[in-house]
């Protein structure tokens, strides 16, 4: 349908493994990676696709590229079906894996993105403006001669982007595209995301497993557990359905038992240094009005909660109604 990037419906992935059970048995095992998800991305929205290790994100994105064929259900990605189409696919696509490269690893940069303009047939004056841009924004200059495996892990990933699109994809998928990479790299990383997506609508689908990259990239997040979906909606709302909470740590002027403060509780003490947990949707600023009117405070910070221990409460409370808003829910029982 126009309008829409990508449709799963009732989409599952069960992989046989072969187990052995004993000295001389093999038992056959079915694996549901992914189990019943549907979901539906609009034409330029960013989502975050997270979950915990094993929930079945990488399956899912296998399947999105048609690396991988679903067992059941119905996959379209730009109105085309993945696995049948493959190569008609990969045109419309890009696809970056944080955790390796699809740059030649003895190749200057340069040369490799020569490559993938031959590969993609792109032709060659929409390259050009394409790499002219994607060289000024990811601050690719200095690097176009030096050979891939010579670039530190955030110089490759900006030219592992930069090499995901000079074919101008419609879909973006990024498997954790700010892995490893120091506080500079990552903020360029995303203002480049940010603005590719409101320049050229380009729509985005990326997993990680920094809670940073979804606030400030991701206008919706979806959660996969065990091939499920268990949430969909926007990201402040994840943080209410995980009833997670925010750690004020605070710097007194010496050390001090710990603090009795009404709305929160110390859970760490190191010297003068504490650590105050509080509900995530309540206001920290009453909360650091009361302790400063009771003891001197040097310094002190906020810590939000990380998405780990978001996901990790979710399951906690035990998720047997998926919290999903809007169109998509995982499905229940099966298996
Ligand atoms: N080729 C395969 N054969 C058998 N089982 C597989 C295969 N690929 C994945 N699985 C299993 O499917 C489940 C989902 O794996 P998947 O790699 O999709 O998870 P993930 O969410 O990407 O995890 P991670 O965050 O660790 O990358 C896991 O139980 C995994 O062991």
């Amino acid at each position: 349908m126009a309008g829409e990037a990508i449709v799963l419906e009732d989409v599952s992935k069960v992989f046989r493994v072969r187990r052995r059970a004993g000295r001389f048995r093999r038992v056959s095992e079915q694996v549901r990676a992914v189990d019943g998800i549907s979901f539906r991305v609009a034409r330029g929205e960013v989502v975050g696709y997270i979950g915990p290790n094993g929930a079945g994100k990488s399956t899912t994105i296998k399947m999105l590229t048609g690396i991988l064929t679903p067992s059941a259900g119905r996959l379209r990605v730009a109105g085309i079906d993945p696995a049948r189409d493959r190569t008609r696919l990969a045109r419309r696509i890009g696809v970056v894996f944080g955790q390796r490269t699809t740059l030649w690893w003895d190749l200057p940069l340069r040369d490799s993105y020569g490559l993938v303009r031959r590969l993609y047939r792109v032709e060659r004056r929409r390259f050009e403006e394409n790499l002219e841009r994607c060289v000024e924004l990811l601050d690719l200059g200095a690097l176009l001669e030096v050979p891939v495996r010579q670039l530190s892990l955030g110089q490759r990933m900006r030219g592992d982007i930069a090499a995901a699109l000079l074919h101008d994809p419609e879909v973006l998928y990024l498997d954790e595209p700010t892995i490893g990479l120091d506080v500079i790299s990552k903020s360029k990383v995303r203002t480049f995301l940010r603005d590719l997506n409101v320049e050229r609508g380009t729509t985005v689908l990326l997993t990680t497993h920094d809670l940073t990259d979804i606030e400030q990239l991701c206008s919706r997040v979806m959660v996969i557990d065990q091939g499920r979906l268990m949430y969909d909606g926007a990201p402040a709302e994840l943080r209410e359905v995980g009833e997670s909470e925010r750690t004020l740590v605070v710097d007194l002027a010496a050390e001090a038992p710990p603090i009795e403060v009404e709305g929160a509780r110390t859970v760490r003490v190191e010297g003068p240094r504490q650590w105050l947990a509080f509900p995530a949707s309540a206001s920290a600023a009453p909360l650091v009005a009361r302790i400063a009117a009771a003891h001197p405070l040097v310094d002190l910070s906020l810590r939000e909660p990380d998405i780990e221990q978001v996901i990790a409460r979710m399951y906690a409370q035990g998720g047997e109604e998926p919290q999903a808003r809007g169109a998509a829910t995982g499905r229940s029982g099966v298996g």
